[in-house]
């Protein structure tokens, strides 16, 4: 059994997109700018961005944090994203999720010039990406992709399940774990609440993606004698004796899965670092047109 090493996956491939980021500068190119949207004051989404804003320091980035009060109209915010859209210094946009409930996501997601939406969640974006056309790929699913990669795991004709349909996690993970490419071409499953018998179909997997976001739902049972196991899944729970006074918990109970395993990804420190390296790397494609000229 081996441990994926998300993290240091992660820094490494920071130090490539620091080190072009330099000779690019050097060269007189374009600084690649991301730009985030915070809407509210979610504990969770201020980690999240904040980490965000970190890396572009590291890696040689321009970042812009956009903070705006949770009581924003949606007409007002569309209004905002239209800004960075008409905003020829900015390559990226993200607008954090999840939205106060006033706020249709898909409006504002459908609002983001496709050509700035590093995330990969406008529909131009997504169908793309279905069809196997040059598109920013939503960054979560991308690093699951990297990390199989990186470790050089087969997937070619493997059964893949994966568990949860998220718009921005499950649903793309299965388009793209099911194309002809190099990390592609497996038989594709993907289960949901209303899937009958999962943990029966879920031990069928070669490769078993956890993107249903219920901390430690997976279990041994879950699970087949080899499989790959990629935990997607990052729930804050209550743990009083941890000083920030919550432990993060994946999807998978890891203790009991990971003796199956042939390969498994922890958390923290599994897929959670690569989101965010899959961002930083859209966002410097776009600084450098790659994806739409
Ligand atoms: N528009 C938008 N784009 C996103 O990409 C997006 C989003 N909204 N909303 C929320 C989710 C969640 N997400 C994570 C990013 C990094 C870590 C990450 O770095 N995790 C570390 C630990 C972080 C911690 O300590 O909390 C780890 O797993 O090791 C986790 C989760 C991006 N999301």
């Amino acid at each position: 059994m081996q441990i994926i090493d998300g993290k240091a996956v992660a820094d490494e491939i920071k130090k490539e997109i620091a080190q072009e980021v330099a000779e690019i500068k050097a060269s007189g190119g374009k600084t690649p700018h991301l730009v985030a949207i915070l809407v509210g004051n979610n504990g969770a989404s201020e980690t999240y961005v904040a980490n965000k804003v970190k890396s572009c320091q590291e890696l040689g980035f321009n970042s812009t944090l956009l903070r705006f009060d949770p009581s924003i109209t949606e007409a007002e915010l569309l209004a905002e994203v239209q800004k960075v859209n008409d905003n020829d210094d900015m390559d990226g946009l993200i607008v954090q999720l999840p939205l106060p409930d006033h706020i249709n996501p898909d409006k504002v997601m459908e609002a983001i010039a496709p050509k700035k939406d590093v995330d990969g969640f406008h529909p131009i974006n997504i169908g793309r990406m279905a069809k196997g056309l040059p598109a920013y790929i939503s960054a979560t699913p991308q690093g699951v992709l990297d990390l199989l990669a990186y470790y050089n795991i087969e997937t070619s004709g493997k059964h893949c399940v994966v568990v949860g349909r998220s718009q921005i996690v499950g649903l793309p993970m299965s388009i793209l774990m099911q194309r002809n490419t190099k990390i592609g071409n497996c038989t594709v499953t993907l289960t949901h609440s209303k899937t009958k018998d999962l943990p029966a179909v879920c031990a069928t997997a070669d490769i078993l993606i956890a993107a249903l976001g219920r901390p430690e739902f997976i279990t041994a049972e879950y699970v087949k004698e080899g499989a790959v196991v990629i935990d997607v899944g990052l729930t804050r729970v209550v743990d009083t004796i941890k000083k920030s006074g919550f432990a993060l918990k994946g999807d998978v109970k890891f203790d009991e899965v990971a003796p199956k395993c042939s390969y498994i990804t922890p958390v923290p420190k599994g897929v959670g670092p690569m989101t965010i390296v899959s961002l930083m790397k859209n966002t410097l494609l776009s600084a450098k047109n790659a994806i739409y000229q």
